[in-house]
């Protein structure tokens, strides 16, 4: 009875989690179990009246001329040698129905969970009644196969006929309360029951109406016969907790007692972890049978932009070392030291680059700071620009001195991007700068920094530095991952990008130029990402999920629906070329977004990146300065330019070209930035902007400014001649955006947003409502031309 409940039970489970394949395959799969179940079956069953005379035939498998007589010729009588009598004999057909269930359920996609369950206790089943038949009918070492007649051998040379039969018991016992759910008292309760159904049964073919209607007759039947059996019917009816005194007459009624005294509680906890799965199982399901959503897929065919667009820039081998140079150098070091009475126990070089870095240990007893204060000293007795003191240097205990070389090496972007650790490297935005002074290639995460201030003197390697910052991510972002907003208030430096505007730029709706030039723009260009920002916020909200990345996997795997707005969101990396023209124009404008995103935009993967010639701290003011962690300074000409940027000096005495400094908190790396030239950079906008686009770049949120939209008075003469075209556009669609009206009647943003203004004005759609569309006031076409004829009276 148990197990008819529990047969129940799982079929009630069968849920729809997958099994890793798809459900084709899984059908395939399926099919094939349960046809080798069967090939099995008619083997091992003919096996038995032919393998006497097959025996013969076993050692001449590949002989063609040989015939078997086993139904499945000489597969059936090989594999039933195998199984049956080399194996587990009779038993051995347990194996089919494992294999035909598991075929079911490959077939029909059931929850696999049941299945390992049921395999664990097939082999059970089979070693025990191999074991059986090998004790009880030994003269026949065929019903229990080489397992049960060797097993038995081997017990009985231990434990005698007696152990072996008590270990039999002992396993049946074992299978009798694990699987049957056996139990004395269960059972005492059942054959109970079942005395109680026979008499009542005899007692209704004596009166067919005494059954359980009348409360006159239960009376009766407690004079009469078994009193205890009526008590429980009456208790089943009103008081159900005491159901298990006694089974009632109804065989219904019985089993629903028995079931619950036995484990009942893990079957409920089953119960409630099904529905759990359930929920998951709806996106596994859909990753089974499409995959996960693949975000590129959109542009399948991309092609990543190749290295060999890349210009070594005349660097072949590494670093040429000039070894004379080396020892000039230390010893003018050792000297100058000595001559302030410094000795030096150890120094050593590392050549970089640009600059070699001599690392010395002072001997016991000398301060720290006197060394630092000879800077300027060494400088002189080197006859070097650009030294610099590193005292010490951090986690190493030496004191540094970086001296430049006489002949930098130009460290090329193609080196950096072939660098096994740019390509290897696992992170979300990764940018490859340039080498460090031990020649490292130094890559950094953008997403972790997450937003960046570079500044330097004109003509010290910025744009370069920018130039640098979008190749790298270029050459490993598909466009559906990344999109840029590109701020050039020069007009020319970032131009080039314009080639890869419908790949991998963002603009606002309704812009011409995807590189916004134009200072009013970038306004409304912040703004935008604002709500941008805002509406991801939303978006992860409603994810339940922290941040873009989680977001981002939950979307791929499936467990965001797209029809409740959500969507795959690209990276947006803002990069302000010119950041103090732009302050000092719009100054309060720009700052308040910017410092908006900055403080925010972390966690939804929108990165800032902004470049100054000017690191003054009216460019650079308090609240950028504390949003941007991560700071790049170029040569500057000063020490406080220095100290503006990098809170610390050492930036003025960078010896330009591309030598910077490079700081995420404490530690500042010096790092020479790596070359990419403008041709390069040509070429590889001119690769990507060749291949298949999508139809226009990402779109902004539309964004119209704060004063849009209140107190218009427009004159019905001063309408636009399209107004009423565009006003029926807008009540069609009952979605009030200058988008729409830009679509349908093709015009440009300008006059699609004074068009909206006047349909504001005219009281067909509502007020500015920040990222959301305008409010449609007309219900429908008819409204709208009664409206319009009003007007004209
Ligand atoms: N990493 C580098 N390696 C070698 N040379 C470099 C590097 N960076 C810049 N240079 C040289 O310096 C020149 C000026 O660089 P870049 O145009 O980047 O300066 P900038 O700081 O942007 O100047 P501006 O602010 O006037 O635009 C480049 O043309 C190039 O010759």
């Amino acid at each position: 009875m148990a197990k008819k409940a529990r047969k129940a039970r799982s079929k009630s489970k069968k849920s729809r989690r997958t099994l890793g394949l798809s459900k084709q395959n899984k059908i395939i799969l399926g099919s094939l179990l349960i046809l080798l179940s069967m090939a099995l079956f008619f083997s091992f069953v003919s096996f038995y009246f032919t393998w006497q005379d097959d025996q013969s035939l076993l050692t001449e498998f590949s002989d063609r001329n040989e015939e078997a007589k086993n139904l499945l010729n000489k597969f059936g009588a090989s594999i039933s040698h195998f199984v049956v009598y080399k194996g587990f004999g009779i038993a051995s057909l347990i194996l089919t129905i494992l294999l035909c269930i598991t075929g079911l359920y490959f077939f029909l996609s059931l929850e696999k969970k049941g299945l390992f369950k049921k395999w664990i206790w097939g082999l059970v089943f089979m070693i025990w009644i191999s074991l059986a038949l090998g004790f009880l009918a030994d003269t026949h070492p065929l019903l229990g196969g080489l397992v049960g007649y060797e097993m038995n051998d081997f017990l009985q040379d231990y434990t005698g006929k007696i152990g072996v039969f008590l270990i039999l018991l002992f396993g049946l016992t074992f299978i009798l309360v694990r699987f049957f759910e056996f139990t004395p008292d269960g059972a005492a309760r059942y054959f109970t029951s079942k005395k109680a159904a026979l008499a009542s049964n005899r007692k209704g073919g004596t009166d067919s109406n005494s059954t359980n209607t009348s409360s006159a007759d239960i009376v009766l039947d407690n004079e009469e016969d078994t009193p205890v059996t009526i008590d429980t019917y009456t208790h089943k009816k009103d008081i159900p907790s005491l159901e298990d005194e006694k089974p009632a007459k109804d065989d219904f009624e019985v089993t629903v007692p028995v079931e619950e005294e036995t484990d009942e509680l893990a079957m409920e906890v089953e119960k409630i972890v099904e529905e759990e799965e359930e929920k998951d199982n709806t996106s596994d399901k859909l990753v089974a049978d499409f995959g996960e959503f693949d975000p590129t897929l959109e542009l399948g065919s991309y092609k990543f932009p190749t290295i060999d667009l890349l210009d070594p820039h005349g660097v072949t081998g590494g670093i040429t070392i000039n070894q004379e140079e080396l020892e000039d150098n230390k010893n003018k070091i050792v000297e100058t030291l000595k001559n302030y009475k410094i000795g030096i126990a150890q120094i050593k070089a590392t050549i970089g680059p640009t600059v070699t870095l001599y690392e010395i240990v002072p001997e016991a007893g000398v301060r720290i700071s006197k060394i630092k204060n000879l800077e300027d000293d060494i400088a002189l007795s080197l006859a070097a620009l650009g030294i610099r003191i590193i005292a010490p240097i951090p986690g190493k205990g030496t004191i540094g001195i970086e001296v430049p070389n006489k002949n930098a090496t130009i460290v090329s972007m193609r080196s950096v991007i072939a660098s096994s650790k740019f390509q290897k490297a696992e992170m979300q935005l990764p940018i490859a700068f340039g080498k460090t002074i031990s020649n490292e290639t130094f890559v950094v995460d953008l997403a972790k920094m997450p937003h960046m201030l570079m500044a330097g003197a004109t003509g010290q390697g910025k744009s370069v530095g920018l130039n640098a910052v979008l190749t790298s991510l270029l050459y490993k972002k598909h466009p559906a991952e990344v999109k840029f907003i590109l701020v050039d208030p020069k007009k020319v430096e970032l131009t080039l990008y314009n080639k890869i505007e419908r790949h991998f730029l963002a603009k606002l709706p309704g812009s011409d130029e995807a590189i916004i030039t134009d200072n009013t723009k970038v306004i409304n260009t912040l703004n935008s990402l604002c709500i941008e920002m805002d509406d991801r916020y939303e978006l992860l909200k409603a994810a339940m999920v922290r941040n873009i990345k989680e977001y981002n996997t939950k979307f791929k795997a499936r467990k965001l629906n797209p029809n409740d707005g959500h969507k795959f969101l690209p990276y947006i990396v803002l990069v302000i070329d010119e950041f103090a023209d732009l302050i000092m124009t719009a100054g309060k404008e720009v700052e308040t977004p910017i410092a908006r995103l900055a403080q925010l935009a972390r966690a939804i993967g929108i990165h800032l990146i902004i470049a100054t010639q000017r690191p003054s701290v009216n460019v650079i003011t308090g609240i950028i300065k504390a949003n941007f962690p991560a700071r790049i300074a170029f040569r500057v000409t000063s020490k406080i330019d220095s100290r503006t940027i990098l809170d610390a000096q050492g930036a003025d005495q960078l010896i330009g070209l591309g030598d910077m400094l490079y700081t995420q908190g404490n530690d500042v790396t010096r790092i020479q930035c790596a070359f990419v030239d403008t041709p390069e950079v040509a070429k590889i906008t001119e690769y990507i902007g060749s291949q298949r686009a999508y139809p226009d770049a990402h779109e902004l949120p539309e964004y119209s400014g704060e004063d849009s939209g209140t107190n218009l008075d427009y004159e019905i003469a001063d309408r636009d001649a399209l107004f009423q075209e565009a006003a029926e556009v807008i009540v069609t669609a009952q979605q009030g955006s200058a988008s729409l009206i830009q679509r349908k009647l093709k015009l440009g943003y300008n006059r699609a947003g004074r068009i909206v203004d006047q349909l504001e004005a005219a009281g067909i759609v509502g007020p500015f409502e920040g990222s959301k569309a305008r409010q449609v006031l007309v219900p429908d076409l008819a409204a709208l031309d009664q409206l319009l004829s009003n007007e004209l009276k």
